[in-house]
């Protein structure tokens, strides 16, 4: 189905002609997770990174936005890279980043090990960032298919707590269209085992496909 995303990254994103911007952000992740955990440095030590930190960020010029290259509109397939998305964004250190692949039969699947940074009730990842995944999981599955469109209701069950430091495998597929009206399901597996499943329904732009 459509074009491989290969042969559509070159005109669009190409994290190849970055590689100092994708090094500084996966850097940036490695500090976030070691800032969040270190039980070994003392708070003396780390008010002086602190120090060290501000005078690197005040040599950097910052922006109001990510910098980022749009998705194409679709339909494509294949590994999804993108620039500064919060989920899957190379640019973004805030992002996984999740590994999205559109497959050939029209689904999607992703692979992620949440960081630390995400941690929430019971020593497991905090439920908003699993609804943050399988919201964008199934909006660029959508976004591949062609399809621009907004979430509109996002629908979210939790069957068991989905541990931190485990690879987390989600998957998403289209379970219905009714005109403008998308039903996407997505799910979240890890060891085998579903912690999180969910349904979200997706309203299609009314006009030619937005960025
Ligand atoms: C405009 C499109 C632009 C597309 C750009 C796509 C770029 C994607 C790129 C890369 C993907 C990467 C991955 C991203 C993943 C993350 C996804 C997100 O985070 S999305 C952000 C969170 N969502 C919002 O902020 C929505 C805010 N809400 C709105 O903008 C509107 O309310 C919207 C577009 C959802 C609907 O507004 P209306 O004016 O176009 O639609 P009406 O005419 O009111 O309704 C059409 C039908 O849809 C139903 N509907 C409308 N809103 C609904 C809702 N919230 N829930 C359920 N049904 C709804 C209505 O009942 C109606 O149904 P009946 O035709 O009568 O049967």
């Amino acid at each position: 189905m459509g074009q491989d995303w290969t042969q559509l990254e070159r005109a669009l994103f190409d994290p190849a002609g970055h590689p100092g911007r994708v090094a500084v952000a996966e850097a940036v992740r490695e500090l976030m997770r070691a800032v969040a955990t270190t039980t070994a440095a003392t708070d003396d030590e780390l008010g002086e990174v602190a120090g060290r930190l501000r005078q690197i960020t005040a040599g950097i010029v910052a922006g109001d936005r990510c910098v980022r290259y749009p998705l194409p509109t679709g339909p494509f397939s294949g590994r999804v890279l993108g620039s500064g998305d919060p989920v899957f964004g190379m640019f973004n250190p805030v992002a996984g980043p999740l590994v999205v692949t559109i497959e050939p039969d029209g689904t999607a699947a992703g692979v992620l090990t949440p960081s630390p940074l995400f941690e929430g009730p019971g020593g497991a990842v905090h439920g908003g960032y699993t609804a943050f995944l399988v919201d964008a999981v199934m909006g660029t599955l959508l976004r591949a298919l062609g399809i621009s469109a907004l979430t509109g209701t996002l629908s979210v069950r939790y069957l068991a707590l989905t541990p931190l430091a485990r690879p987390l495998h989600l998957s998403a597929w289209v379970e219905s269209t009714d005109g403008r009206k998308v039903t996407a399901a997505a799910r979240i597996t890890v060891d085998g085992r579903p912690t999180v499943t969910a349904t979200g329904l997706f309203i299609a732009a009314a006009g030619p496909a937005q960025g």
